[in-house]
């Protein structure tokens, strides 16, 4: 008998509830749809294209209705002769300036032997580049800037490349930015300037709710999973879980397929929702996991001062009784500790993002009102993570001490 073998009770192409998969069609966003449309008008009528700016927190379609749309008019503008349409896309995470982003846009429109260095130019010079290679394409060419906010405060790109035909830069190549961002201080924080060249059409997507949600997920699981095989509520479930949390589609998605996984590996042929509150508790734990994971060292330091606590089963504890065991820490590790009070900080972020639980205490007047912290997840888990943290360059001495202490504890 193989070890393995095609799965015929569950999933028919599980491919369909991953990120990547583009659906036919777009649920639930005919006003956003609408609204982009137009503002995409100009390039079918062979014009200068608008700037289009796209915001909206994460998971609540902007890619997928960006990738939509931009399919379907470089297939319908072929009927079109004097229209010649070229669309380049860039992720801007870590390309943190406007020197960054034109230079990776340089190499994006190069063939790849003809790459540049993405350091070492004078600015004005990559940006010199980056118009020779647009007038090289010549036509429309639209530049899609993902997660545009990476960019930050150094936005010169953003206004100059805009204006870069009234400017003479540019005569054959009609450039248009459609930046996308789930950062909405990064939009407010826009200058002037800025707000007028890349904003010339905004479009929001609101957090969906939870019917929307469930009509995104009725389409891919038509096409995902075999007939009958989600227990009645099981998809509304998804979508009110999603939708009381994010609003985010992936959310939504990353349940049902979660859901469905589980259902699978119990060899059980139908998903219930039973699997669906399984799939959230363990999404959620790896969620706290890679948060607590992505903590920078001294966020690291505080919860471990916070875990050597509890294994002593010394919580919750005041933060005059923690700051100790963090110095311990930073000194073993060889690194300044953080003043009481930076620590404390460490201790609010990590109590906001659902690692440590926060209570107030109040001794009346003479006590006053105080903080006390605890874990808020199971302590093997922080153990686990800890164990892990040589990855993220904790130095190992901490790593055993909380072995040390976890030893000793149990
Ligand atoms: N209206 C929709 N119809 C069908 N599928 C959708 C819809 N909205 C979102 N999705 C699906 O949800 C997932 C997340 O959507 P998408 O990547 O477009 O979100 P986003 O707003 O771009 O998020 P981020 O800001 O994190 O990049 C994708 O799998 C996408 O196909």
């Amino acid at each position: 008998m193989p070890l393995f073998d095609r799965d015929t009770t569950i999933f028919r192409d599980e491919d369909v509830l991953r990120e990547d998969y583009q659906p036919d069609s777009i649920q639930e966003r005919d006003e956003e749809l609408d609204a982009y449309k137009t503002a995409l008008q100009p390039v079918v009528n062979g014009a200068q294209p608008r700037n289009i700016f796209l915001y909206g927190k994460t998971g609540v379609g902007k890619t997928v209705a960006t990738r939509f749309l931009l399919d379907h008019l470089r297939r319908d503008v072929e009927e079109y002769d004097d229209v010649d349409l070229s669309i380049v896309w860039l992720n801007c995470n870590n390309l943190t300036s406007s020197y960054q982003v034109a230079a990776n846009l340089v190499n994006e429109l190069r063939p790849p032997g003809e790459q540049i260095s993405t350091t070492g130019y004078p600015q004005q010079k990559i940006f010199d580049m980056l118009y020779d290679e647009l007038e090289r394409l010549g036509g429309t060419v639209l530049i899609v800037l993902d997660e545009i906010d990476h960019i930050g405060d150094d936005d010169d790109l953003l206004y100059e490349l805009p204006r870069a035909r009234a400017n003479g830069y540019l005569s054959a190549g009609k450039p248009g930015i459609i930046g996308i961002s789930n950062d909405f201080s990064f939009r407010s924080g826009l200058s002037p300037k800025v707000k007028d060249a890349l904003c010339e059409e905004e479009i929001h997507f609101s957090p969906y709710v939870a019917s929307e949600l469930e009509s995104i997920l009725d389409q891919r699981a038509a096409k995902a999973l075999h007939e009958d095989v989600l227990a009645e509520g099981v998809l509304p479930l998804c979508a009110a879980l999603a939708a009381q949390d994010t609003g985010s589609a992936r959310q939504a998605l990353d349940l049902l397929y979660k859901a469905g996984d589980l259902a699978r590996s119990q060899d059980v042929t139908q998903v219930t929702e039973k699997h669906v509150r399984d799939a959230q508790r363990a999404l959620e734990r790896g969620r706290i996991k890679q948060g607590m994971v992505e903590l920078t060292q001294h966020g690291h330091l505080s919860l471990v001062a916070v875990l050597s606590l509890a294994l002593e089963e010394e919580t919750p504890a005041r933060v005059r009784e923690i700051y100790p065991r963090y110095r311990s820490a930073a000194e073993y590790v060889g690194t300044n500790p953080l003043v009481r009070r930076r620590m404390h900080d460490h201790l609010s972020d990590l109590a906001m993002q659902g690692i440590l639980h926060r209570n107030t205490r109040n001794e009346g007047r003479a006590g006053g009102k105080y903080y006390v912290y605890d874990l808020d997840v199971a302590v093997e888990m922080v153990t686990d993570v800890v164990d892990d943290l040589e990855t993220v360059d904790l130095p190992p001495n901490v790593v055993r001490q909380a072995e040390q202490t976890d030893l000793t504890a149990h």
